[in-house]
């Protein structure tokens, strides 16, 4: 008897705590910036919105607070951060490294892959891949990159002397064929570009279903989210997108049983990746090679691949595109890289080098002001599990997401005067000195930062330098017609021309 009142008068002061506990943590909540909601689903309505009108909406939200601001999407609080004091304190503390809910809904497509993984499995995931992105293999990629350089620039050769092209699938094609060829080492040809395309298509069409359902907070279920059209779409659509790199792996496996090459695999390091297959060694190689010594299996294999293919075409493409659009959109700026580009290469129609490519100085400004303006992961997303301050407004613990806003972060004036206005010089080494260290993060920063960030920034050159050195561009998309949309990475709901003329000097191998 005693011992059933003593347990129930435990049980009312947990409860109590909990409540007080609660609602002082919701009080907290509620005094940071934000919008009105309803009463239990806070601001669930405010994000029901199309792609195109919730990125405006977004970015009007981040215009009228000037730090930070909260919504309460049930039963989440979730803080919008934008300010380099803030995303400092997240990104670069391990503490705030778990992707937040958001990602899950990217779970079924990239599973445990390195982006969605924690803990232990990434730790050991990172170590494994680490190695295929180190300056000394780069540099042998480097000539596979230059190859499909050379390749998009034959093929735009045998168009007209003056052609007018929609930039988005002619750069994600030269990216995929990178990735492709780099990371898994196979190259696409007649038989498998068509597997591209359904396979590209397939992701912008994921990425349209996956932000479907993150502006639906009623589709968290997945259960419920399985009734809807939408969701019996995914099903099928997730189907194609797991064919392509499954068939890759396989073409791999047999390639490599067949040569019967063996590495040692307890000390990967880069000599050994370079030792016995040269620059053939990919990425798939070392998973390949790590699943024999049961560091990781066929499931791990296939989730890292899916991973690899995505975030390592789709981001780079769409940098490619904004920067084709704003080098075409500024005469001047792309006269001062075609001169640079002329001095390291005056006549030869060589392919470029590393060390031709570590030259092109303000080329590399022209890139990272495009990827200042055009983030191509215009935002990501942490779990917030212990309390914290973040610009002098207390964040309670517990049940909070926070979305970290790179584009906006990108385009404040306090730290880029005119922002919206396309000036590398921005990023001479002098002008970066005084510069916050979390201004500037489109590979985001800290232990969660982009690992194929200096691969990224090779191909972009790459690309673009070959693009330069045989064609003027000339702007047919006006960047002020530019209308985003929300997605995965930053599209547009128009397509992005950009005219390419010959240069007079051609001479096309
Ligand atoms: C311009 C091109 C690129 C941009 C802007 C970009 C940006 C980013 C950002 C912002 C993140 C952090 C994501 C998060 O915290 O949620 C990230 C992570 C990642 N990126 Fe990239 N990326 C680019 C190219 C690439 C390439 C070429 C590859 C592969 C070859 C790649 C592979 C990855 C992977 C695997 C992660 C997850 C890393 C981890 O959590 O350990 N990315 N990228």
């Amino acid at each position: 008897m005693l011992l059933t009142a003593v347990c129930i008068v435990l049980l009312i002061v947990l409860i109590l705590e909990w409540f007080l506990n609660r609602r002082s943590r919701a009080r907290a909540f509620w005094k940071i910036p934000g919008r009105r909601g309803t009463l239990i689903f806070g601001n669930c309505l405010d994000v029901v919105e199309t792609p195109d009108v919730l990125f405006k909406k977004l970015r009007k939200w981040a215009n009228s607070y000037k730090d930070l601001y909260r919504q309460w999407i049930f039963p989440y609080g979730v803080v919008h951060i934008y300010n380099p004091n803030d995303i400092e304190v997240i990104i670069s503390n391990s503490k705030y490294n778990t992707k937040s809910l958001l990602y899950d809904f990217l779970r079924p497509w990239l599973r445990d892959g390195l982006l969605l993984s924690k803990g232990n499995k990434w730790q050991v995931r990172r170590k494994i891949l680490t190695p295929s992105f180190h300056f000394n293999i780069l540099q042998h990629f480097t000539t596979i990159v230059e190859e499909n350089s050379s390749r998009l620039i034959r093929n735009l050769a045998k168009g007209e002397i003056e052609q007018t092209l929609d930039a988005v699938p002619l750069m994600s094609d030269v990216t995929l064929n990178s990735i492709c060829e780099t990371s898994m080492g196979t190259k696409l040809d007649e038989d498998t570009s068509g597997a591209g395309k359904i396979y590209k298509n397939s992701i912008h069409e994921i990425g349209k279903l996956i932000i479907y359902r993150i502006a639906r907070s009623w589709l968290v279920f997945d259960t419920i989210f399985h009734l809807t059209k939408e969701g019996r779409r995914q099903k099928q659509v997730l189907k194609i997108i797991h064919e392509f790199p499954k068939k890759i792996i396989e073409e791999r496996r047999s390639y490599i049983e067949s040569h019967g090459f063996e590495i040692p695999t307890s000390d990967l390091n880069e000599d050994v990746v370079l030792g016995p297959l040269k620059r053939k060694m990919a990425m798939l190689d070392l998973l390949l090679f790590a699943e024999k010594d049961g560091l990781i299996n066929e499931d791990g294999i296939q989730e890292e691949v899916d991973t690899f293919m995505f975030e390592g075409h789709d981001t780079t493409a769409m940098g490619l595109t904004y920067a084709l659009l704003e080098l075409a959109n500024n005469p001047a700026i792309q006269d001062k890289v075609a001169r640079e580009l002329n001095d390291i290469f005056s006549e030869s129609t060589r392919t470029a080098s590393i060390h031709d490519l570590g030259q092109m100085k303000y080329l590399e400004s022209c890139i990272k002001e495009t990827l200042r303006l055009y983030p191509p992961v215009p935002f990501i997303s942490r779990y917030l599990t212990d309390g914290l301050i973040l610009s002098g407004h207390s964040i309670p613990p517990g049940m909070t997401l926070c979305h970290i806003h790179i584009f906006d972060l990108h385009r404040r004036e306090d730290l880029y005067p005119e922002p919206l206005s396309f000036n590398p010089d921005r990023f001479a080494p002098e002008n970066c000195i005084s510069r916050h260290p979390y201004a500037y993060i489109p590979f985001s920063g800290g232990s969660r930062n982009c690992i194929g960030q200096r691969f990224a920034m090779m191909e972009m050159k790459s690309v673009l330098s070959a693009i330069l050195r045989q064609f003027i561009l000339l702007p047919v998309t006006n960047r002020s017609e530019l209308e985003f949309t929300t997605d995965l990475v930053l599209r547009t709901t128009h397509p992005i021309y950009v005219k390419f003329v010959r240069r007079n000097n051609v001479n096309l191998q």
